[in-house]
């Protein structure tokens, strides 16, 4: 079993890697016309891009877009996931929003299909509305009898009023035990499901707001409810349908949700769970919100995934498709031919294609600012200025890496403020791409199994970069 538990593990843990290197980022930045502020919600430049996420966001959020597909296209750190991250962030808590590696499908415990499948339905989600019965109103007593031998049970009575009426309920063990849980007390407003006989306290009264003076500024303050104590109430729930998959598949349980460690669902459960939406959506129950996949290095997917996702796109539940991707004209994996991106043709043409350019030095000192702040790092100007010229002739990944790794060289000389001489010290301790192939291309013969191609060999200038 050991084996079998690294993986989530291992996941968990890229995840909170990606989840750092965009933590500046809280949503697109855009005005209410869809116009990229300069820089805005931790977003910089990259104006033209983040529009047209914009406009696609107002298509999510029209319902216009399901089953369409967008690729952000551009060289390597130039925000395509930073942009997917913000529009995460705008959409909101509602909707669904499910991201991954292409690469991560070659590393699961299931087939690259299954996983497909599974990453489609995180991007889907259902709002189930429910009526149930609730008893809502003001507590105007609680009495509970504690009898003073051990294995009576406990009995009680809850006085419950509304502005019309007022009325007297006897008090089960269980109830007792929510009651007191909940520490409801008179002058609460409380909410009582007749189903689970869940207790909610929706806040104190204002009628009695003035016997409470005492109480923490925390303490929420509401009417007393009018009309009948018993009502119907709907409460909506969103969840997405793998959750639904997952929950519902006998041999994983809802607990598997937590563990991340699901396994393969079967199609059967998964066919009987579409039929059951189906009819709730008939019966105005539940209505399907299509979120948003985002798959990453899209071009680590092979053919067989490819043509998985000309198919599933065609359903008429599928979320919106959003891939990146930072190759040029390179091959299709699992096949000899070659395609844009490494995408084939037949995908490329349902896509909507968004491309992201290279920044100008200003930009890239501002995320190197906003970066800085992220990470609470004091720097001189001087040392921002070289960390900006370091990232327009390296990368800016590898810029935002020497901020860390300069503040750590600052503290140990024990200097608040990181100066330029810590910013130089971290470029030599860690070398970039460029000066790394350089090096490999000066001392190959020392490397094993160095395959460097003739033309390079007398250093040539330029390798395929091994990033990503
Ligand atoms: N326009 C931007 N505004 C703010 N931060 C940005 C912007 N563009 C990139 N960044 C930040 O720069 C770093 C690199 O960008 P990101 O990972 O989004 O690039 P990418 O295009 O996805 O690269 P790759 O092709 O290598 O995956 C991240 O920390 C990201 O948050």
């Amino acid at each position: 079993m050991a084996d079998v538990r690294v993986a989530p593990e291992v996941q968990d843990l890229t995840r909170i890697e990606r989840i750092g290197a965009h933590s500046h980022i809280r949503g697109l930045g855009l005005d209410d016309t869809l116009e990229a502020r300069e820089v805005s919600q931790g977003m910089v430049g990259q104006t033209e891009a983040r529009r047209a996420a914009g406009v696609i966001l107002r298509m999510i959020k029209e319902g216009k877009i399901a089953g369409r597909a967008v690729m952000l296209a551009g060289q390597p750190g130039t925000g395509k996931t930073a942009i997917a991250m913000g529009m995460a962030k705008s959409l909101g808590e509602e909707t669904p929003f499910a991201m991954m590696a292409a690469s991560e499908i070659f590393s699961l415990e299931m087939s690259k299909t299954e996983a497909l499948t599974q990453a489609f339905r995180k991007g889907i989600g259902v709002r189930i509305r429910e009526e149930t019965e609730v008893i809502e109103g003001e507590v105007v007593e609680v009495e509970i009898d504690r009898p003073a031998a051990g294995n009576v049970a406990k009995t009680g009575k809850l006085t419950m009023k509304t502005t019309e009426m007022e009325t007297i309920y006897d008090l089960g063990v269980k109830m007792i035990e929510c009651i007191i849980k909940e520490k409801v007390q008179a002058g609460d407003v409380i909410a009582i499901d007749k189903v689970s006989g869940k207790v909610s306290r929706l806040g104190r009264s204002y009628a009695r707001s003035k016997d409470y003076d005492a109480m923490g500024g925390t303490t929420k303050f509401v009417q007393c409810p009018d009309g009948e104590l018993q009502r119907r109430k709907e409460v909506v729930h969103m969840v997405t349908l793998h959750e639904i998959d997952v929950i519902n598949s006998r041999s994983q349980g809802f607990l598997a949700l937590f563990a991340g460690d699901t396994g393969e669902i079967r199609t059967e459960v998964r066919e009987q769970i579409d039929g059951r939406i189906a009819e709730w959506r008939e019966e105005g129950k539940a209505e399907i919100v299509p979120g948003v996949l985002f798959i990453d290095e899209v071009h680590m997917l092979d053919i067989e995934c490819f043509s998985f996702l000309n198919r599933a796109l065609e359903q008429d539940m599928a979320p919106i498709l959003v891939v990146a991707t930072n190759r040029g004209i390179t091959q299709i994996r699992g096949t000899q031919y070659s395609a844009p991106h490494g995408v084939p043709i037949d995908l490329l043409d349902r896509l909507l294609i968004v491309s992201t350019q290279p920044y100008s030095p200003k930009d890239l000192r501002t995320i190197l600012d906003i970066r800085r702040e992220e990470e609470d790092v004091e720097m001189s100007d001087d040392a921002t200025e070289l960390l900006t010229r370091i990232a327009a002739e390296t990368s800016l990944r590898y810029a935002i890496h020497l901020i860390t790794a300069s503040s750590l060289i600052a503290a140990k000389r024990k200097a608040a403020e990181v100066d330029i001489e810590d910013v130089s010290r971290a470029y030599t301790l860690f070398i970039d791409i460029k000066r790394s192939v350089q090096y490999m291309l000066d001392y190959q013969d020392q490397y094993m199994y160095n395959e460097i191609p003739q033309g390079l060999q007398n250093g040539g200038s330029h390798a395929e970069p091994m990033t990503d």
